[in-house]
């Protein structure tokens, strides 16, 4: 896809959210027993001479690339991330674009609550958040943390969705690419960082701009790399820049069996 046509995905994607907004605002409020953990920041942020932290995502396919490996369900899946070491786990819950659904979240949860209890890593919701309700919803289906992206939104609307989520008891997890976008997650107090390595409107890689923007983002905050990792080597590199913890979508979704990959992942994670 070439940089005009992954823009053109980018707005298609935010008006189908602005029709599933207005459809969840009209449905009764989400009701649940599902409580938010906490301890997101701490889960993420990597202590003086720590491994990077990793988050593994279940994502069942993109416009990007199409269809990933589908043979495990997601709950499954999310408890081989577990096994495997994950700090965190996001799960797509966009459905025209990313195959995913807040159901999976909620599946996910559940599962790994049942097998790991308190000891199971930290929930993100990731979606295209442009409203509230998205973030009622997520809660309601068992997220510790929410993704706003702050590409798709102005820097005021931004520090709202974050307080929005603070009040619900879910931390704001703010996705960035540019410095500028930066400035405005910082002014959202945001204390769990995303940088993107791919940039949402043209789909380009640039592992060098992320770097750039990771080692300006505020020291105190957790600081996670975003996309374009493939392999234990992409993680040892990573590991050794200024990142707490990186995430790794399509490798770990192209395996039927994402547990040895993570864990050979996780093994490289080590060392600074
Ligand atoms: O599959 P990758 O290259 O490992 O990247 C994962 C993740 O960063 C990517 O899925 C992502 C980052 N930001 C997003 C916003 C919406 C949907 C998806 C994303």
């Amino acid at each position: 896809m070439d940089g005009q046509g992954a823009k053109r995905v980018l707005d298609t994607i935010l008006a189908s959210k602005r029709t599933e907004i207005a459809a969840l605002l009209a449905a009764p409020p989400p009701r649940t027993t599902r409580v938010p953990s906490g301890g997101v920041f701490e889960a993420l942020r990597r202590p003086e001479g720590g491994a990077l932290r990793l988050l593994a995502e279940v994502k069942l396919r993109s416009p990007s690339v199409g269809a990933l490996s589908s043979l495990l369900r997601p709950a499954e899946r999310a408890q081989r991330y577990a096994e495997a070491g994950a700090a965190m786990i996001s799960v797509l819950v966009d459905g025209p674009f990313f195959g995913g659904s807040y159901d999976d979240l909620a599946a996910c949860r559940d599962a790994l609550d049942a097998a790991f209890g308190a000891a199971r890593p930290k929930l993100l919701c990731k979606e295209f958040i442009l409203d509230p309700i998205q973030l009622a919803m997520a809660a309601a289906h068992g997220a510790d943390a929410a993704l706003l992206i702050a590409r798709i939104t102005s820097a005021e609307a931004l520090a709202r969705l974050a307080d929005a989520a603070r009040d619900l008891g879910i931390e704001p997890f703010v996705e960035v690419a540019t410095e500028d976008e930066l400035a405005a997650a910082e002014r959202a107090h945001a204390r769990v960082l995303g940088v993107n390595a791919r940039d949402l409107d043209t789909l380009a890689m640039d592992h060098a701009r992320a770097e750039r923007v990771l080692t300006r983002a505020d020291r105190g905050a957790a600081r996670v790399h975003l996309s374009g990792l493939a392999s234990p080597p992409d993680v040892a590199r990573i590991a050794q820049g200024p990142a707490d913890a990186a995430l790794v979508g399509e490798a770990l979704m192209r395996q039927d069996d994402p547990g040895p990959l993570l864990a050979a992942m996780v093994a490289r994670a080590a060392a600074r």
